[in-house]
């Protein structure tokens, strides 16, 4: 299929220009000033776009693999609902969250491939697919979730010795062996230009500890802490957008940083067309109980002690109840209040 031509970014919408671009090839590397950069990126505000990750050739195929199943009749997608109470799922219907504490709906729909399928392919772990996606499963999904994964490990390995944990204490919570709702999710939004739809994806913070984000046309907003404006991460070609989730808040005590976003429909011109992304989230084992790590690093214990709330650091919950709290109430009209962002008031 010939790739769409989409119109550029408009002009004169509020946009983040201070993003930093981390070039990943440079972290792996071991340079110390681009290590500095993510550091600072992720305890400032916990997004960043990378570079040279090695990923984008798996990009269009991922995306040829979501429009197939997209274009699936909902009544079979819908068959794919499986964990609706809220321990992940593999499709999510458009309408099916909430964007507001009024009860207004979300207008995204989802097809999450979780990565524990992916690597026992054909063993099911948790869940069937359609064949869409089973057809695509070794030869698209698996190496776009393997390089991720990598990549993740990589950024986990550069927080882990900033944070001053013992050697591969992060990794260790993130095992290729164990249980995690680790998943790759492709989202649509369809065009709807002049309809009153506001927002696309309700305000909320990821719930994992790492999210590598790929976007095509505009929509994605952030809240930077401290801001109050809501302003547009604009999307360029070969750059993806990282950011921090929950899991990672809790465990660095909050130094590092999950920080609200949503997504709008694409803006101006740009509204015409229907709109993809493609997210890989990278969590902690569902069994991990989400709390600051500070036996194992000063530098948490201090943080922690200078917070004037340290109980918000602690979930007081595993990862896998972390997940089924913010997705269930992401579905409770009245639920979605942006004082519960920070608190798993949002779906992600
Ligand atoms: O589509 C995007 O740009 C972001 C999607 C997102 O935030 C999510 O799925 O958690
Ligand atoms: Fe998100």
């Amino acid at each position: 299929m010939p790739a769409v031509v989409y119109p550029p970014f408009p002009e004169g919408v509020p946009v983040h220009d201070s993003l930093s671009t981390i070039d990943y090839a440079r972290i792996k590397a071991g340079d110390e000033s681009e290590i500095q950069a993510l550091w600072e990126a992720a305890t400032q505000w916990g997004f960043w776009y990378m570079t040279n990750h090695g990923a984008d050739h798996f990009f269009e195929p991922m995306f040829e693999m979501g429009r197939e199943t997209m274009l699936l009749p909902l009544e079979e997608k819908m068959k794919y609902r499986q964990g609706d109470t809220g321990d992940s799922f593999v499709y999510k219907a458009a309408g099916s969250a909430y964007t507001d504490a009024k009860g207004s709906k979300d207008s995204a729909e989802f097809l999450n491939v979780s990565k524990d399928d992916v690597l026992s392919y054909p063993r099911v772990t948790h869940f069937i697919y359609p064949q869409t996606v089973n057809a695509r499963m070794e030869t698209t999904i698996k190496p776009f979730v393997e390089a991720c994964v990598e990549v993740n490990k990589v950024i986990l390995n550069v927080f882990n010795k900033k944070l001053g944990l013992p050697e591969g204490c992060l990794n260790k919570l993130h095992p290729d062996n164990e249980e995690s709702i680790c998943e790759a999710r492709c989202v649509k939004v369809s065009a709807s230009p002049g309809s009153s739809q506001s927002v696309a994806l309700g305000a909320h913070t990821d719930f994992g500890s790492l999210s590598f984000l790929v976007n095509k046309l505009g929509g994605l907003q952030v809240l930077r802490p401290g801001e109050t404006e809501w302003k547009y991460v604009k999307p360029l070609p070969g750059h993806v957008i990282c950011n921090v989730g929950d899991a990672l808040t809790f465990l660095s005590g909050g130094i590092l940083k999950s920080c609200i976003h949503r997504v709008m429909p694409p803006p101006l011109e740009q509204a015409q067309y229907d709109r993809w992304s493609l997210v890989y989230f990278h969590r902690p084992a569902n069994s991990i109980r989400l709390k600051p790590l500070a036996e194992d690093s000063p530098l948490i214990a201090e943080a922690l002690a200078a917070a004037e709330d340290q109980s918000q650091f602690d979930a007081m919950v595993t990862m896998k109840e972390w997940y089924a709290i913010k997705y269930n109430r992401g579905r409770t009209s009245g639920e979605n209040d942006m004082s519960k962002v920070g608190k798993g008031g949002m779906i992600a």
